[in-house]
């Protein structure tokens, strides 16, 4: 299976409205990273971990690729009722999950902490608390596959030492390899 198959797998899989957690996890892990299939999309920042939209399911999901570099890390964050798997499809992540805070300004527990490798597939939903995930690689790169359901344009970021949380809105650096323009000054650049 290459990714244009895994893509067509999950719009029959999202072609009815219920989610089924193990299915979709199955057809995540029965695709092997191939570079030559998404190395169109992995486009890096230097100074952040990139967002690159890859599909949305006739708007049922987002699938994207994300590019880390080497010690880019999220902030904690929960994932405002969607369902999200991340595969891993090259170098690690290390995902780190906590306890949801309690409002008393306290430091975020810590629940358990997971080295994912290449092809490694993780779940995480808000009733599973929040997470951080992280390249700790000081050398290499990484690059995950994300897939949300339902799709979402905002989340909550949370301080670890507080608990206190921000409001945030989550943007792509590339649309299906072409570069996004917030600022709408000129067309994206495509790859
Ligand atoms: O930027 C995001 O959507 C968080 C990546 S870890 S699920
Ligand atoms: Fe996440």
């Amino acid at each position: 299976m290459n990714l244009s198959e895994l893509i067509a797998k999950m719009r029959v899989i999202f072609g009815d409205n219920k989610v089924d957690v193990d299915e979709v996890r199955r057809a995540m892990e029965s695709y092997k990273s191939n570079p030559a299939d998404w190395r169109h999309f992995a486009q890096f920042d230097p100074n952040k971990y990139t967002r690159n939209l890859v599909d949305t399911g006739n708007g049922k999901y987002n699938l994207m690729l994300l590019c880390w570099g080497p010690s880019m890390a999220s902030a904690i964050h929960d994932h405002t009722d969607a369902h999200c798997f991340v595969k891993i499809l090259d170098g690690a992540l290390v995902e780190t999950k906590y306890e949801w805070p309690k409002g008393d300004g306290e430091k975020l527990q810590v629940k358990e902490r997971t080295i994912y490798d290449t092809d490694g597939v993780s779940y995480m939903s808000d009733t599973l608390g929040l997470h951080r995930m992280e390249n700790t690689s000081h050398t290499q790169g990484a690059v995950s596959l994300h897939l949300y359901i339902p799709p979402y344009t905002t989340c909550n970021a949370f301080d670890e030492r507080t608990g206190h949380k921000t409001a945030c809105t989550v943007t792509f650096y590339t649309k299906y390899g072409c570069k996004v323009d917030y600022n709408k000054s000129k067309e994206g650049t495509c790859s």
